[in-house]
């Protein structure tokens, strides 16, 4: 059952939302007494010293404070891990994935969490976290928040309501969604099972890629960036709040639902966007431009042009490129690229690549089409074609990419990948 949400629009703007009338006090943001006794407070994702172009901060107005909540204890990590990865060496090799399957026995979005690689830091707040995740349950009287990083979401298979903090956010295969770093949430599921990727960014929260001289149009575009309007809960029972910290899972008890914000203003409250809203922009003449014209979403890691995270994606589009080979190039690259496949098939890779998969090839390690792609593209008929039954996507980091030891030694790391290139041929005639 598909959900018909209201959502405000406009990438990173200042939204002003109250589920009940005058609940936003007006003109001030910590009056002496705030209107239907609620509680004022103040969520900060960057330091109040940020420049004003990278501040982002939240008033929320809520029944409760956030302080209302018992004390903190350690819980297992299940397959949970954090950068820096230290319990296997990472190797240059590169790998690829079939999906990780739906678990049989009950599982909500928490406890089918699955990290495949990491990068950087958590505590130095660099670098990223990829999880899978699978879940055949609603999380019930259960909350999470993640204090490593912001959360972007990438479902692949059912479909998904975010109840956060700010409100309520409905996601399916073909869309995005980004939970602010400490935002609490639940995820609920509106179909049997969800399957999807997560792309943890433990760095400067993800902002719209540039779009230089292609003007002031195109890409993705500010006003299809959608945030939910406020939607409180006032419910009390002992439900758990998880939380993410340094790496590691903790939980604790909490009475009420942490669903509580009556009213909230700010620029940092969670957003969706549906990729088929992607201005694609390509080449019209020859050869084949890279992947950084399809960038949806970027984090910036301090040094102009170098991304602690592109976010990636390839839609379906026309491809035109005369006297061109146009599937990707033969690749070696400072940036590593993790890539997930939402659906159909990915011109570089027919075999192999499915649905819900993954590959990583890591920093200077060669890739690029499967040879039985480079025979078919050098001999193709260079007439206009529509790429049809295809959206794959990259998360593309300047550090190198940790693969953790269950995605090293787990059953759907696919042994024979480099087999993919075995059948490309010496041609030469000199
Ligand atoms: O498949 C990849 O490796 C991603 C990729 C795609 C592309 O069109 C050009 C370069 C590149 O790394
Ligand atoms: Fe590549």
């Amino acid at each position: 059952m598909a959900l018909d949400l209201e959502y405000m629009t406009g990438f990173g703007n200042e939204f002003e939302t109250e589920a009940l009338p005058g609940a936003l006090p007006k003109g001030q943001f910590s009056p002496q007494k705030v209107k239907y006794d609620l509680y004022a407070e103040q969520f900060n994702v960057t330091a109040f010293t940020a420049p004003r172009s990278d501040n982002r901060r939240n008033w929320f107005y809520r029944i409760r404070p956030s302080v209302v909540q018992g004390e903190y204890e350690a819980i297992d990590n299940g397959l949970i891990r954090t950068a820096p990865i230290t319990e296997i060496i990472t190797p240059p090799t590169m790998l690829r994935w079939d999906p990780v399957a739906i678990p049989e026995v009950k599982t909500d979005f928490i406890d089918g969490l699955v990290t495949m690689a990491a990068n950087g830091s958590a505590n130095g707040q660099t670098g990223i976290g990829i999880h899978i995740y699978v879940a055949n349950s609603s999380m019930e009287g259960r909350y999470f928040y993640n204090a490593d990083g912001e959360m972007l979401f990438v479902p692949q298979d059912g479909e998904i309501v975010l109840h956060t903090e700010c409100g309520k956010l409905a996601i399916k295969a073909g869309e995005i969604a980004v939970i602010p770093r400490g935002i609490k949430f639940s995820v609920e599921l509106l179909t049997e099972t969800a399957r999807g990727y997560i792309c943890e960014n433990y760095g400067h929260s993800y902002v719209l890629a540039e779009r230089g001289p292609v003007g002031a149009n195109g890409y993705a575009n500010d006003r299809d960036f959608q945030y939910p309007v406020a939607a409180f809960e006032d419910k009390e029972g002992d439900f758990e709040l998880v939380a993410k910290f340094n790496g590691n899972m903790f939980r604790c008890d909490i009475g009420h639902s942490p669903f509580d914000v009556v009213a909230w203003t700010g620029n940092s409250a969670p957003y969706k966007y549906d990729l088929a809203r992607f201005n694609v922009i390509n080449t019209v003449s020859f050869d084949h431009p890279d992947p950084s014209i399809f960038t949806v979403l970027t984090s910036p890691s301090g040094t102009p042009g170098v991304a602690n995270i592109d976010f990636v994606v390839f839609p379906p589009r026309w491809m035109v490129a005369e006297n061109t080979f146009r599937p990707p190039y033969y690749h070696r690259n400072i940036m590593s690229e993790f890539m997930g496949l939402i659906e159909g098939v990915y011109d570089a890779k027919e075999h192999g690549f499915v649905p819900g998969g993954s590959s990583l090839h890591n920093c200077m390690s060669p890739h690029g089409p499967e040879a039985e792609v480079f025979e078919k593209a050098s001999n193709a008929e260079l007439a206009p074609q529509r790429y049809e039954n295809t959206l794959a996507f990259m998360f593309e980091s300047r550090y190198i990419i940790s693969p953790t030891k269950y995605a090293l030694e787990g059953t759907e790391r696919q042994p024979n990948y480099s087999a993919c290139w075995k059948g490309i041929e010496k041609k030469f005639k000199g």
